[in-house]
C-alpha cells in the first residue's frame, strides 16, 4: 500500500488546492498537496518536506485527520491528511499545473482525485 501525506493548508481563512499536471498520474485532478512517505520517515516530517519541495511554502501542522484508504485500478493508497497553517515562504509551483486559495464552500467546484473525496466531505461538515 502506498503511504501518502497531504496538507490542507490554511491562510487568511482560505485553503490551498493544487491541480496535478498532465504529466503526473491522475492528470489535471485537484488534490491537497503532499507526497509519498519515505522509508523510516515520520509522516509529519514528510508533509513539511513535500510542501517545501513542491510549493516553496513553510507550514506548521496543527492537526492530523482520519486517514483515507482508496483502491485505484493500479494501486492502493493510504492518504493521511494534515491541517496546517502557512508560516512562511512564497508560493512557487515546482510540479503542479495550477494552485488556488479557495473558501471551504468552493471545494465542490473542483474535479478531485478520487481518494480526496472523503476528505473534502469531512472539511465541509466540520466548517
Ligand atoms: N500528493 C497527493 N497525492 C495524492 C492525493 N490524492 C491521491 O490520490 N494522491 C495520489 O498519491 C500518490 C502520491 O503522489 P505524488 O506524486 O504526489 O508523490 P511524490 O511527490 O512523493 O512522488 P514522486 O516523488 O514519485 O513524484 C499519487 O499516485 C497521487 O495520485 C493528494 O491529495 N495529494
Amino acid at each position: 500500500m502506498l503511504r501518502v501525506t497531504c496538507a490542507i493548508i490554511i491562510h487568511n481563512e482560505k485553503i490551498l488546492i493544487c491541480q496535478r499536471s498532465n504529466t503526473m498520474n491522475l492528470p489535471l485532478k485537484w488534490e491537497f498537496p503532499g507526497g509519498k512517505v519515505e522509508p523510516g520517515e515520520d509522516e509529519t516530517r514528510t508533509i513539511v518536506r513535500e510542501i517545501k519541495e513542491e510549493l516553496h511554502l513553510d507550514i506548521e501542522v496543527t492537526k492530523r485527520l482520519q486517514p483515507v484508504e482508496h483502491d485505484y485500478p493500479a494501486f492502493r493508497i493510504r492518504l493521511v491528511p494534515f491541517i496546517a497553517k502557512m508560516i512562511g515562504g512564497e508560493l512557487l509551483l515546482e510540479e503542479h499545473a495550477d494552485a488556488r486559495w479557495i473558501a471551504v464552500n468552493e471545494l465542490n467546484r473542483y474535479d478531485w482525485a478520487p481518494a480526496d473525496l472523503p476528505i473534502v466531505e469531512q472539511l465541509q461538515v466540520e466548517r
